[in-house]
């Protein structure tokens, strides 16, 4: 049988800790202020068992309006609430918040007691009920049972007790993730014990000999003694309200919104976001930013409150929010939280953490909003990818993971693997257990195809692009063995190669091993050699045995260096050739004023086949026109 901890709730002088004193034999007062003031200022610790043997762990809340804070801090880790109603006043202020508070930080299990019955005759303990039932409706408590009992006279505890136990019977085991974590309530030191510390176990487990953290100072102490429901033990899990003994840990360095953990598992950060729900009760619409009191744990910060997908907030809607607050929260995903107004102080509102490490976002974060709302679903797939998206190239690391998706170590292992074996998860680094979304991969890998193709283009005849070259195009991928892990992926579906410290496309191939200045002069040469008539283009790359593209790039250089002249198609000449050519045409036609094709032929002593090319070559460098069917100067010879 688990563990449960049951918290009091309930306006001041209502009868809360006189009650638990009756089931218990526990003065929960034990601060001198507040024996003297007859009021509860701190949470009250005691246990109680049940007439089955389960074992209950007691915060008894303080009612008074101005602790709310502290009754906040004890109800995180609550299973089940008694809301604590006297029979001579009825529901009351901090009934109604204390409601509000409890249904905010999720609990959904409990009962009332309808307690000084000794004080009212049958009529008005008839009235209270008829209060009580008109109070319950749409919240938690809403069809639980109503119990009247007097700690004076001891009437209606055995009531009590026997609905408590029919109610622990119905609630579902907790969903603890695997992060052992303790909200510190109190801090004390006994002589010759040291320091203590106690507070709810809300997750994980913890046992003697432990090193633990206090976040998020980052101190670290070891357990020395564990202590539950005032007996020793050497572990303590999830559910439990637990003391712990340390070694050397200075009693001064740590507070009540503290909380303990081991080193490195939690991770501080001044930005949550949340699903927040603004209570009906509130008067007015909340702002796009509201200065606010941000409770979670024991904690309480101040901070800001920014609407994230809207300009104001109605009372009794729910919105996704970020919380920008003044010194650093650790908080983990799903974690209950509440918030007061700043002045006057005053619950307005609660819900649940979405993204417990958060950023400010831009206008083009749009899509990471909406994705928010998504978190609130149980789908730890979907949660995981949701994360690893936002952080892009950096990815998370396990231990990350934990604490932004709350799923407990196993199901986390189970699906990672699952997203590894559909590629919708890359682990880039085994050592760190580093894992990066899969569209990462394939934004990267597109991007690595992309500039080879570009370097190939530019660079035909060089076998590839030194790997070094194309790291240095990727300066955002800052992690060497990330680069190298995606790199080497790539490789392995056959999308490029790697050797020798050289990187090409799969697909691309150099055609000729010659270099490229080699081929350059050889088909100069060849231009040079055969004037005026010149091989076609493409028997020269057969019988070089060049591949077009390669021969074409080369040409394309020999025709940016003047070497050659490109006329139509296939048929390059070779400059001199083309120059001494044109001097004779100048000459010819500054004489004669007019050629005609048989009078170009006659001069060239070449076919038509290289004739009618170099004609209208001169037509197109406007040497010269065509009239009918000769040919003369385009300009008149100054
Ligand atoms: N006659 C009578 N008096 C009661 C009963 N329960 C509590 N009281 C008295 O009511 C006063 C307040 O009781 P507490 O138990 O301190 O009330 P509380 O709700 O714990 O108060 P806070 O913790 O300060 O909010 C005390 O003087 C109690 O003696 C009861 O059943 N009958």
């Amino acid at each position: 049988m688990e563990n449960i901890i049951l918290g009091t709730a309930g306006h001041i002088d209502h009868g809360k800790t006189s009650l638990i004193k009756a089931l218990t034999g526990i003065e929960t007062d034990r601060l001198k202020e507040e024996k003297e003031r007859g009021i509860t200022i701190e949470l009250g610790f005691a246990s109680l068992d049940l007439p089955n043997g389960r074992h209950i762990g007691i915060v008894d809340m303080p009612g008074h309006e101005k602790f709310v804070k502290n009754m906040v801090a004890g109800s995180s880790g609550i299973d089940v609430v008694v809301m604590v109603i006297a029979a001579d006043e009825g529901v009351m202020p901090q009934t109604r918040e204390h409601m509000e508070i409890c249904n905010l930080m999720g609990i959904r299990h409990g009962m009332i007691a309808l307690t000084k019955t000794d004080l009212v005759d049958e009529d008005l303990l008839e009235l209270a009920m008829d209060d009580i039932h008109d109070f319950i409706i749409d919240t938690f408590l809403e069809d639980q049972p109503i119990v009247p009992v007097s700690s004076a006279t001891g009437q209606g505890l055995e009531k009590f007790l026997t609905t408590l136990e029919e109610i622990c019977t119905q609630i579902p085991p907790r969903k603890f993730s695997s992060i052992f974590r303790l909200p510190v309530d109190r801090v004390f030191s006994m002589k010759g014990f040291g320091t203590v510390i106690t507070g709810t176990l809300i997750s994980g487990q913890v046992r003697v000999g432990q090193d633990i953290m206090v976040f998020p100072r980052k101190i670290t102490s070891k357990v020395r003694g564990l202590q539950v429901h005032s007996s020793s033990v050497e572990t303590a899990m999830a559910g439990t309200r637990t003391a712990i003994n340390f070694q050397g840990l200075d009693r001064e360095a740590v507070f009540r919104g503290d909380i303990l953990s081991t080193p490195g598992a939690l991770i501080e950060s001044y930005m949550v976001d949340a699903e927040f729900h603004y209570l009906k009760s509130n008067a007015k619409p909340a702002k796009a930013r509201t200065r606010v009191r941000f409770h979670s744990g024991t904690s309480e910060i101040l901070g800001y409150m920014v609407l994230l997908d809207r300009e104001s907030l109605l009372p009794g809607d729910t919105a996704p929010v970020q919380f920008r607050l003044e010194s650093p929260v650790c908080c983990i995903k799903d974690d209950r939280y509440v918030i007061r107004s700043y002045s006057p102080v005053k619950t307005i509102g609660g819900g649940a953490i979405l993204n417990p490490v958060s950023q400010k976002y831009k206008l083009k974060d749009r899509a990471m909003i909406e994705g928010l709302s998504g978190l609130a679903e149980e789908d730890d797939e979907k949660t995981i990818a949701y994360f690893l998206s936002i952080k892009g190239y950096s990815g998370l690391s396990f231990n990350a993971l934990r604490v932004m998706t709350n799923v407990p170590d196993k199901k986390l292992t189970a699906a990672l693997q699952k997203m590894l074996a559909k590629q919708a998860a890359v682990l880039t680094d085994k050592e760190k257990q580093i894992y990066v979304h899969g569209s990462v991969f394939d934004e990267f890998k597109e991007k690595v195809l992309e500039r080879l193709t570009a370097y190939h283009q530019e660079n035909p005849l060089k076998e590839g692009m030194p790997a070094q070259e194309l790291k240095s195009k990727f300066q955002y991928v800052d992690d060497a063995r990330f680069f190298n892990i995606l790199f080497h992926r790539l490789e392995k579906e056959n999308l490029i190669v790697l050797d020798k410290n050289l990187v090409k496309l799969s697909e691309f191939k150099v055609a000729l091993q010659v270099d490229q200045h080699e081929i350059k002069e050889k088909i100069a040469g060849i231009y040079k050699k055969s004037g005026l008539t010149p091989p076609f283009f493409r028997t020269i790359c057969r019988d070089l045995d060049l591949d077009q593209k390669t021969g074409k790039d080369v040409m394309q250089m020999l025709i940016d260096e003047k070497q050659v002249v490109k006329t139509k198609d296939d048929l390059f000449f070779d400059a001199g050739a083309v120059n001494d050519l044109e001097t004779k045409l100048i000459e010819f036609l500054k004489a004669n004023d007019k050629m005609t094709t048989p009078q170009f032929k006659e001069m060239t002593g070449i076919s038509r086949k290289y004739l009618i090319p170099l004609i209208e070559y001169f037509d197109a460098i406007h040497l010269t026109i065509r009239v009918e069917d000769h040919r003369q100067l385009r300009k008149k010879p100054a």
